[in-house]
């Protein structure tokens, strides 16, 4: 059974329609790129997994069940661009949180204590756990994001736009990461980005979303000259270059959409 499933699933804010007709499914373990410029619904497309936004018509369901805030079923990475200095609250603690509302916040303090530490473990944060946040460099904190969207143990990972403000080193590691666990423990992956070369490796399947109009299938069918340009009704070049694809031409509202060209790393 796929964990996430949707079914000629349509979101509109009035006139304005951000998607219509999607099927999708995303079987456990898989890794779903949501690719697309801004305003094309990638976040709305996560509020919706989320239960937070209502489809304008269609189904959604997770893990056979219809998608409802608060599920157990659903870790997530939301979209952050940076962290106050100030911010004091412990790396252990934030993961913590991830534990509320959840199966495990019925069990011992012990038992979730170890679940913790166990996840702080996976993930290689236990050496700043205990440091407030806002002191902590982006990877570090990214890392113990991705363990308190994890550590309830979801079927389901969103995640938006991870990896805005790390260097390339760090946004290999982070999305090493989470696709390591994702595989680990089968849950399905979710993930919200402008820039699909650091992820590349662990994509299965691309969601390409552009002016209500959207593509599925893997790197290789969508990401071409002839799939982008059609999406985006303007003659695009998609080139490769050594493991890298760069988008040449995608134009919106007069802004080049330059963000799949990433620097030398
Ligand atoms: N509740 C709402 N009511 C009306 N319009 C909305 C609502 N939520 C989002 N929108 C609009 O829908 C569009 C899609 O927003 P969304 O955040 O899903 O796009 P996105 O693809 O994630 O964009 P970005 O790449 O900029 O983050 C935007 O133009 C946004 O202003």
């Amino acid at each position: 059974m796929g964990v996430v499933r949707l079914r000629d699933a349509r979101l509109a804010y009035g006139p304005r329609v951000l998607w219509d007709g999607l099927d999708l499914d995303v079987a456990p373990g898989e890794f779903l790129a949501v690719l697309g410029p801004n305003g094309s619904g990638k976040t709305s497309l996560l509020r919706v997994l989320l239960g937070l936004q209502p489809l304008s018509s269609g189904t959604v369901e997770i893990h056979g069940e219809p998608a409802r805030r608060g599920s157990t079923r659903v870790g997530y990475i939301p979209q952050q661009r940076s962290v106050d200095a100030t911010l004091s609250v412990r790396g252990r603690d934030l993961v913590t949180l991830g534990l509320e509302g959840h199966r495990w916040g019925f069990r011992s303090r012990r038992a979730s204590r170890a679940r913790v530490d166990e996840i702080l473990a996976e993930v290689g944060a236990q050496s700043y756990a205990h440091m407030p946040i806002g002191l902590l460099s982006g990877g570090e904190q990214q890392r113990l994001r991705v363990a308190q969207a994890l550590v309830a143990g979801p079927e389901v990972l969103l995640c938006d736009e991870p990896l805005l403000s790390l260097d390339l080193a760090q946004q290999r590691v982070v999305s090493g990461l989470i696709a390591e666990q994702a595989k680990l423990r089968g849950a399905g992956v979710l993930f919200v980005t402008h820039e699909i070369n650091p992820i590349l490796p662990f994509v299965d399947r691309v969601l390409y979303l552009v002016d209500g109009r959207f593509r599925i299938g893997t790197p290789d069918e969508v990401m071409t000259s002839e799939t982008l340009s059609e999406l985006y009704r303007t003659p695009i070049e998609v080139l490769r270059v050594r493991d890298r694809i760069v988008v040449v031409g995608a134009e919106q509202d007069g802004a080049t959409v330059h963000h799949h060209v990433e620097a030398k790393g």
